[in-house]
Order: structure tokens, then sequence, then C-alpha cells
């Protein structure tokens, strides 16, 4: 192992020529995180002692999941030991970055701060749909692009072949292809060499006035907005006012340094630096992804471009199983929104389930994790309702309508219903060309260009709406492909289709819970499959009580619960009073939990199951 570089210079005065800003980028589980372990080790910026796997994951969730949710940036001293720059300290800019489809727009931020890229594929299973979806990112923004085959050490590994496959993609030479093993750290020099020798050193004007990226914005309970940055031109300096580009509000620099592992001051940065700014502000909206940052005096005058803003796909009801913790979830909700710009929400309440939110997410791994990071973090036990996509509904008057919950769906005239619509991507062995058409088929997609990647394994490319696949799609293509198919997908814009809003009724009254937006093909279904669930989940009433799903006033379906008188005395013969009490007592503390819709009683347990997704039959709520 190289000895620790002797000297490393100030980030205000590193000479550009002598940085290298690159990223990490793969498909989930194909090793970046460990991967960056094994470079903070090599260069000798984290003690031996210290390192721990996926160092740079702080979040527990990350940990646990295995998985990054936030990009982090890191500062490596490197002394190649080969090439022009032999011998000679340079500064690796080291940005470890998500690999999750919902997370694209943090892969996209992190990208557009580097030169090049360092592209991970694992070497027992080859390009997948997300090396793709990263690959094109990265065309997209001109970098310099390092193919490294990954896990080379197990013995399942197929180096040469999927070599073969990634020079086809990139059209480089399969030998080009670099092999390296970040487990054990073999190869991983040689890359280190090959980022200094192959990366371009950024290019900015120094003596300009300052304008640097943010590429990232945390919170930090003790220190406020930690801002991570990339300075473009000229240089931020220590205590300076700045200015934010896009809304012309000013702050001054509290603290100004970098991450190498763990946070350094440093004077200022300089063409060419990734570091970080802290600036005091509470809230990571006042420190927007993609704005660009200038001094207050003599700022520059033209932002930075290539700015995305992060849009909610998907929204869900969250509610609080029980009632009186519906506070907490606002405070809980308010303190997750100061990290995560991407999450909106709003009150909203239910027949069915109480006061709650309607939350918007990048898609539902983000659902996922907020609804785990509430569960967790602050100790909430929560019911979301079945996930939807925002609908834009023209009526025939003209007026719009921007539809985030089946409830806002307009009763009028409808001239048209619009929906968003993907492009997804989906790879696979070629046995399973045929079960993946039939499941993409079956959810309305059309099927737009087809390509083998090799011999055995084929990339299907369809246009398909967002609402089929945000349900359990993956979960579907994965049962149906053993597991071996990968799939991303990007939106593309929207189109109309015949899609219906159907009602669930309980004796007569719309439960809100359960209305749904379907295509007309697949109200029916819906209809009856919500019908039968709810007719065995609602217990016996004292009078009959007709369950109908219904399109306007159209009823589609309909069962029925019989009536029944509930007696609970019916089995105390006689004699002992406090026996009936006790039995009487019991029936009320039963009867808290019960909401009504109309004049039916349900338990609660019942909306539970019925909104629960598994297709088996839902267990019996009923006491
Ligand atoms: N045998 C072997 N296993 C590896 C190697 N590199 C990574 N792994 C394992 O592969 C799994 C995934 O590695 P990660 O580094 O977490 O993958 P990642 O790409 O960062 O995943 P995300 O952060 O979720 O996108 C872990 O269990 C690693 O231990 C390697 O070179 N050899």
């Amino acid at each position: 192992m190289p000895a620790t570089p002797t000297h490393v210079p100030e980030p205000s005065r590193t000479d550009p020529a002598l940085i290298r800003n690159f990223c990490i980028i793969a498909h989930i589980d194909h090793g970046k995180s460990t991967l960056a372990d094994r470079m903070l080790q090599i260069t000798g910026v984290v003690d031996p002692r210290q390192m721990r796997a996926q160092y740079l994951d702080r979040m527990d969730i990350e940990r646990e999941r295995g998985i990054t949710i936030k990009s982090q940036a890191v500062r490596l001293p490197w002394a190649p030991r080969t090439g022009a720059g032999t011998g000679t300290t340079h500064i690796l800019n080291m940005i470890d970055t998500p690999g999750h489809v919902d997370f694209t727009y943090e892969v996209s931020r992190s990208l557009a701060a580097c030169e090049g890229t360092i592209l991970v594929v694992d070497a027992a299973q080859g390009i997948e749909a997300q090396t793709l979806a990263n690959l094109y990112l990265a065309l997209e923004n001109d970098l310099t692009i390092i193919p490294v085959l990954n896990k080379i050490d197990l013995p399942a590994a197929q180096p040469e072949k999927y070599a073969a496959e990634i020079a086809h993609i990139i059209g480089c030479d399969p030998e080009s292809v670099l092999k390296v093993s970040a487990k054990t750290g073999l190869g991983v020099e040689e890359l280190l060499d090959h980022v200094v020798e192959n990366i371009p050193a950024p290019v900015g004007v120094k003596d300009a006035p300052a304008r640097a990226m943010i590429f990232d914005s945390v919170y930090d309970t003790y220190r406020g907005v930690v801002t991570y940055v990339r300075v473009v031109d000229g240089q931020l300096n220590k205590r300076e006012r700045i200015a934010m580009m896009s809304t012309g509000a000013t702050h001054e620099l509290l603290e100004i340094g970098v991450i190498s592992p763990e946070p350094k001051v440093s004077e200022g940065l300089g063409v060419g630096e990734v570091g970080y700014i802290i600036t005091g502000v509470k809230d990571v909206r006042q420190s927007k992804v993609g704005d660009t940052i200038t001094s207050m005096v003599k700022g520059a005058t033209v932002a930075l471009g290539g700015y995305k803003d992060p849009r909610p796909m998907v929204f869900s009801g969250l509610y609080p199983l029980d009632g009186s913790d519906y506070p907490l979830l606002r405070d809980a909700l308010d303190k997750l929104r100061l990290n995560d710009a991407a999450l909106v929400y709003e009150p909203e309440t239910s027949v069915a389930l109480g006061f709650g939110y309607r939350c918007g997410f990048l898609g539902l791994l983000h659902l996922e994790i907020i609804r785990e990071r509430l569960e967790r973090e602050f100790k909430l036990d929560l019911i979301s309702t079945a996930p939807n996509v925002v609908y834009r509904v023209v009526m025939e008057d003209g007026t719009e309508h921007t539809v985030t919950n089946p409830s806002e769906f307009p009763t009028g005239k409808i001239a048209e219903v619009h929906e968003p619509v993907v492009r997804g991507t989906i790879l696979a062995p070629n046995e399973f060309v045929g079960a993946i058409m039939e499941l993409c088929q079956a959810r309305r997609g059309n099927l737009q260009g087809m390509d083998y990647l090799s011999e055995d394994r084929v990339e299907l490319r369809y246009t398909l709406p967002l609402a089929e696949i945000v349900f359990d799609f993956f979960d579907q293509l994965k049962s149906k492909t053993r597991g071996y198919a990968s799939l991303d997908y990007e939106p593309i814009g929207e189109q109309s289709a015949q899609l219906v809003k159907v009602d669930i009724l309980l004796h007569g009254d719309a439960v809100d819970a359960f209305s749904a937006i379907v295509h007309k093909d697949k109200a029916y279904n819906y209809g009856v499959m919500m019908a039968g669930k709810l007719q065995k989940l609602i217990p016996r009433q004292q009078f009959e009580v007709p369950i109908q799903a219904a399109i306007g006033s159209r009823v589609i379906a309909r069962e029925t619960v019989r009536a029944i008188r509930k007696d609970v005395l019916a089995k105390c013969y006689g004699g002992d009073i406090s026996r009936k009490r006790k039995l009487l007592e019991k029936q009320k503390e039963g009867k808290k939990r019960m909401k009504m819709v109309g004049r039916v009683e349900v338990p609660q347990e019942a909306f539970i199951a019925a909104l629960s997704t598994d297709d088996e039959a839902p267990k019996d709520a009923k006491k």
C-alpha cells in the first residue's frame, strides 16, 4: 500500500490542473459503496482501525438496507505511480451516488459536478437497466467514462463476457475495461492511477466572479443545512456574504471546508474544488440543489445551467393508526422535509381513516423510505392508502383539474383525462422475453424496441403508463423472471387515456379511501375485487348492507352483508349481572375502534386489511 502523501494542498490554493472530480455510477448492489470504501482506505484518509463497511452511508436506514440514498462527496489525495503525473499528489474529489430509479435526480446532480465517471458493472451479472440509465446520463453530461468490472474475485465472475458487453455499449476496446475487486482491493490502485491519467482536470476562470453549483443539501440537527458545492469559477472565501442566484437571498458563510472523509474547515474553495458550506439556514429549500451560489459583492450575473426540479410522481395518504398521533405525524413530516426537498404533503381527512396527510414522493422506494423513517425514528404506526399518480382532467368547458387524489376527480362533463407515461427499459435473459411482453401488454405497455446485448441477454424498451408500474409491476417482473430482470424508467410526458373513477359504496355512502382512478377496462375487476374483499371484512349489522362499486351513478358490482343482531348477552342466561356488565363494557371498548360510514359501523382493521395490497384473501377482520 502506498504511503500517505506528505503534502496535501489547502483547498483554496490547489492548482486546478491537479484536481480530478469524478463519481461512481452503477446498478444497485454492483459495489459502488464498497469501491468507495476501498478508495478511502487505499488513499489513507481513513485510519484502518476506524474503517467500517459503507463508510459514506451515514443514515441508519442506508446502512441497514445496504443502499445509498444521499450523495456524498469526499476529497482524496493520490500520487499516481504511473503516467504523466507520477509522484505528484493530486486531489481526487469522489462523489458516491445512489443507484435506485427514484433517486436518478440525485445522480444527475452529482454528474453535473464532475468531469468523469467510473462505471461499475458486476462481473457476475453484467450490465443492468440502471447501468444503462446512468451511462446515458453520463454521456448527456459529456463525462469521460472509465468502465470497470467489479467483483472479479467471485467464482461466478465472467469478466471476458461482460467486458465485451460493455465494450459493445460504449464503443471501446474490451481490453480497456479495468477489472477490480472492491472487496479485496485488487486493481483499485491501478484504477486511481487511471482516474488521474484519463479524467480531465476542471477548467474554470480563477479571476472571474465566483460561481458554485449546489449538488446536495443536507439537514444536520446541530449545524443546520450543510450544502455541498462544486466551485466552477472564482473562489468562495470564509466569512464572505454569498447570494443564491435563483432567489437573490443572501447569507453569511459561517463555515467552509472539505470532507476528507470527516469535515475539515478551510480558508475557502478555489476553481474546480468540491466541498461544503454552512450558512445557518434551517431548511434545505433555502439552499436548493441545482442553484448557483455567487459572492454578494461583485457577483456573477449568469447562473450555471442544468437544473432539474424534483417533482413528486406518486401520491399516497398517510394516516396514524391512533388518531391522537396526528400532531406527532405533522411534526415528523416537518422535520423530514428539512432534509428532503422532494417530499411534499398537505393535510387531508378521510371518513374511513380520520385525519392524515396526502404526501407526494419521487417513487415507491421514496415512499417506503419516508414511511419507514416515520415509523422508526418517530415511533408512529401508520396506514398508507394505495399510491396513485397525478392526472390532468380537462372538462368539456375547457377548465382543467390536477388530480393527485381520487377524491378530487371532478364529477361534471369530462372531455379528456391525461396520465403520466414513462419510458421503461427492461434487461433480462432471452428466455423471459415472452413473460415480460405478456406482463407489459397487460399493463397497457407499447413495445418501442428490442436489442440483444449479447447472445443470451436482451433489452426491451416500452412506453408504459406510470400508474401501471407504481403498484406491483417490479415485484411481478421479478417473479416472472426469477429475479433476473432489471427495470429502469424515466418520465417522458403524458397521454390521454380512458380513465374512470370507481367508488366503493357501503349502504349507499362512498368510502373515500377505496375510490380509485383506473382504466375503463379494469374498472369492473377492481370493483368486484374490492366489493368481495369488503364483504368478507365487514361485520354483520342489524340491517342488510349492500356493498357496491360504481362509476358515477352506474353500479358495476355488488355484494351484500346479511343482517344480524349481535347480542352479546345471548349466551348469558339469567343470573350474574356483573358478568353481563363486563360483556357490555367489552363491547363498548370494541366500538371505540369502529368508524361510522353513514349508518354502517366498520372496524378500522377492516379498512386496513382491505387497503393491504396482498393478492391473497384478506384476513378475516370480523370480531
Ligand atoms: N465478492 C465481492 N463482493 C462485493 C464486491 N464489491 C461489493 N461486493 C458486495 O456486493 C454487495 C453490494 O455492494 P455495495 O457496495 O453496497 O453496492 P452499491 O452499488 O453501493 O449499492 P447501492 O448503494 O445500494 O446502490 C455487498 O454485499 C458487497 O459486500 C467485490 O469486489 N467482491
